[in-house]
């Protein structure tokens, strides 16, 4: 188990101290998958490199099971066996293909089973067929793949991953994160995921931590969350909403009838496959709903809100 207890970080520049996480406790069972959601500069990626023990903390202790996780001051090399990191920027080695990038740290004394273990971390990331290509001729997408692989290849217990999908294109990022993130769970290795993309969390985190001014303002399900998304940002994550009556509604659980108190002029449709949002306006607010069909500009609806 992965317990953070009272952690607090701050990078130092030029003497000035900039906090990024405040007092921040909560743990990661084994085989647990965690994902860590949260605007841009809210110190996701400062937490994992804290997890993982890139920096010195300035308060609190972190630990894997009785292992506590040290900082440069107190270790030559960051890092340890049974944790993996795979940063937004993936460090890989160019020149040599990426059967030999992914098996890099596999021992040589047995080249049956590495042989065996690159072909399965190949098909995990989907790139059997360019196991005898060089890295720098890989586009990003590919490199990211590459460094999943490696990372997973001495199968580590918990797994710390930025982005890991942000470079793939929308055609294989599905079936990728469905076979990294299953891959994961059969092999009980704990994962924490620090992501912007919401496909990354719904169907595979069970736990979903949000950071917003140094603190982690929730840890829950993604379907406690989502029901109750207690404040706008994290109802944000999980697409339009309205504030209507201080209450978050969004814009799916906003339906046409035929009279309400909820009168709206409508001013534009955007088209998103199966139906159009359509931005409205009451007399005070701007209003987001959906609709099968696009409407007529200037058209009055009236709005009610079903669960
Ligand atoms: N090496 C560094 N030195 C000083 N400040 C840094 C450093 N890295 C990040 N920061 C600052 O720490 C804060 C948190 O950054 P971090 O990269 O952890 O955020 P993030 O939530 O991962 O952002 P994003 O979603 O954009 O990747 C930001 O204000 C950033 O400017």
């Amino acid at each position: 188990m992965l317990k953070v207890q009272n952690i607090t970080f701050s990078y130092t520049k030029k003497g000035a101290a900039n906090p990024v996480l405040n007092k921040l406790n909560f743990s990661v069972n084994r085989g647990e998958h965690i994902s860590i959601i949260g605007e841009s500069g809210s110190g996701k990626s400062t937490l994992l490199k804290v997890i993982y023990g890139e920096y010195d903390l300035n308060e609190g202790q972190i630990f894997w099971n009785d292992t506590e996780i040290l900082g440069p001051k107190y270790n030559l090399v960051v890092g340890y066996d049974f944790m993996k990191y795979v940063a937004q920027e993936f460090d890989l080695m160019p020149f040599i293909t990426v059967e030999e990038n992914i098996g890099k740290h596999l021992s040589n004394f047995f080249p049956k089973e590495k042989k065996e273990r690159v072909q399965e971390l190949l098909e995990v990331v989907e790139l059997e067929d360019f196991a005898k290509t060089k890295v720098k001729t890989l586009s990003g997408g590919q490199k990211q793949r590459v460094a999943l692989a490696r990372a997973l290849a001495k199968q580590p217990e918990i797994i710390l991953l930025d982005e890991p999908f942000s470079h793939i294109d929308n055609f294989h990022k599905q079936s990728l994160r469905r076979s990294v993130f299953n891959y994961l769970k059969e092999k009980n290795i704990a994962c924490i995921v620090a992501t912007h993309d919401s496909e990354d969390v719904l169907a595979f985190a069970d736990r979903m931590m949000v950071l917003h001014d140094s603190e982690v303002i929730a840890n829950k399900s993604p379907q406690a969350l989502y029901k109750d998304p207690e404040m706008p940002l994290t109802a944000s994550f999980f697409g339009e909403f309205n504030l209507i009556n201080d209450r978050i509604i969004y814009a799916h659980q906003l339906q046409i009838v035929e009279t309400s108190d909820l009168k709206v002029r409508v001013h534009r449709n955007y088209f998103k496959g199966h139906y159009y949002l359509i931005e409205g306006y009451t007399d005070e607010d701007i209003i987001f709903f959906e609709n099968k069909s696009k409407l007529e500009i200037d058209q009055e609806v009236y709005l009610t809100s079903v669960p």
